[in-house]
């Protein structure tokens, strides 16, 4: 009994004219892996089918010379070439040819093409291409007889092969399918004893399935959702076009504040709507009051990609929420950048916002101290530092693993002003993490823009 691929060499081996064949030629022929042909031609042999016999091949193969030649001609085909049937002096052929001239003239006498008088060069042929180029061409060509002239100039290697031969034994060929499942009609109709049963194979590989899985980064993001959870906090959303109103005003961000500059915020062409109109004279108040300026409606109305998500918390506020209060969100933000390893013009931030009586800074960065615990960041200290909307505020750094400390968050307790214009009365704090950077450094990439890598075979691959 034979299988499909040993049915396939016999069949190729008898259309064959003198019935034989090497396996390398099987195997470019049917497209079966030479391994494959070795193995197979062995159990063909077995059976009965095949004799084998090895024979040793010699091969030629042009090296780099070689192929450089079969490009461009022999050095003598090339001097004949440039003389053109005129004679030339050795100086002006020197010059056209370089360091070639010296072999060119050398094979070019030995093969009789030109003469050299004094200082002049004679050609005695007018056309002329080497044999050696011929034979480079067709390689098929090169045999025990004319093969040492191009292994003398180094235009070929010689490597000696050796060649299994399959030829024909036998060609009469029995098919018999095995039974590869078996069934109660296979039982009951005995046709179990008529043909083999198949064996497994226990040692054939499995095809590879890859499974499927989330994005490391969105995992890092969900990750962080369950830490703010789990802490008790309920997240809340916006929208990605805000008015400058909550990205800003109502933050006390005062409207000559320089990020509010067109080259440090997305410009959005059009105008957004406040309906709180008493919140709006509020804001307004604030500003007269705090900044001393003239506070313009029309600035605050502008629309801008957000570029803090603590345009969410301005929000959460606006609502004028009864304490105690929990939030945060998780979201990208925009600013105008140039892109590189470490900077990216849409990012994520996680701010958060707890409004409770008696909630002091202290709690803050107890608060802020569990958070980082929880995504793996056992060591923080804080910085003073300066926001509009918080005082008193904190730069959060925290250790990396060797890194050293890298500064991971803003906080602070919420100005007074802002509670006013909302309208509550009781102690508030708030903080924005930067994701991204945080997120790069934990998995120790070297470019934050792999965050948003969508090449599979890296993301198969990576260990976040
Ligand atoms: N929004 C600030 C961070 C911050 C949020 C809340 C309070 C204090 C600071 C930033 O983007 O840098």
């Amino acid at each position: 009994m034979l299988s499909e691929n040993e049915i396939k060499i016999v069949e190729y081996l008898k259309s064959r004219p003198n019935k034989s064949a090497t396996a390398e030629e099987i195997s470019d022929s049917l497209g079966i892996p030479l391994s494959s042909i070795y193995s197979l031609s062995q159990l063909l042999k077995e059976k009965g089918y095949v004799r084998l016999e090895e024979k040793k091949l010699t091969k030629y193969e042009l090296t780099d010379e070689g192929k450089l030649r079969l490009q461009r001609g022999m050095p003598e085909d090339v001097l004949i070439k440039t003389l053109n049937g005129q004679s030339r002096k050795i100086s002006e052929l020197k010059e056209l040819m370089g360091n070639e001239l010296e072999i060119a003239l050398g094979w070019a006498r030995r093969k009789n093409l030109i003469k050299i008088e004094k200082d002049s060069v004679i050609p005695l042929v007018k056309d002329y291409q080497s044999p050696e180029v011929d034979l480079l061409r067709d390689p098929s060509k090169i045999n025990d007889n004319n093969y040492k002239q191009l292994l003398a100039r180094k235009l070929i290697s010689v490597k000696q092969e050796t060649a299994l031969i399959l030829s024909l034994a036998r060609e009469d060929i029995t098919v018999v399918k095995p039974i590869t499942y078996i069934t109660t009609d296979i039982i009951k109709n005995h046709e179990w004893e008529k043909a083999p049963i198949k064996e497994y194979n226990v040692e054939a590989e499995p095809p590879f399935y890859p499974l499927a899985k989330k994005h490391f980064f969105k995992e890092f993001l969900e990750k962080l959702r369950d830490v703010m959870i789990n802490l008790g906090f309920t997240e809340v959303k916006g929208n990605y076009v805000e008015l400058e109103f909550y990205n800003f005003d109502l933050l006390f961000q005062a409207q000559d504040h320089p990020a509010r500059e067109i080259h440090d915020s997305f410009m959005i062409e059009g105008k957004g709507e406040v309906k709180d109109l008493e919140l709006m004279n509020r804001v307004k108040e604030m500003h007269k009051k705090g900044w001393k300026y003239e506070w313009e409606p029309n600035i605050a109305l502008r629309l801008v990609l957000r570029s803090q998500t603590t345009a969410v918390t301005s929000r959460v506020l606006s609502s004028r929420p009864r304490p105690p209060i929990r939030t945060f969100t998780i979201g990208k933000v925009f600013r105008p950048d140039s892109i590189d390893a470490t900077h990216l013009i849409e990012f994520h931030q996680l701010d958060g916002l707890v409004v409770e009586n008696g909630f002091a800074f202290r709690d803050l960065l107890g608060v802020l101290k569990e958070i980082f615990y929880q995504i793996g960041i056992k060591e923080i200290k804080f910085k003073p530092a300066y926001f509009p909307f918080t005082e008193p505020s904190v730069e959060v750094y925290g250790k990396i693993e060797g890194l050293g400390w890298v500064e991971m968050s803003g906080a602070g307790l919420l100005r007074p002003e802002i509670l006013e214009a909302v309208g509550i009365d009781s102690d508030a704090g708030a903080w924005g993490i930067g994701i991204d950077r945080l997120a790069m450094l934990l998995f120790g990439l070297k470019d934050i823009r792999l965050l948003y890598a969508n090449n599979v075979d890296f993301l198969r691959n990576f260990r976040g």
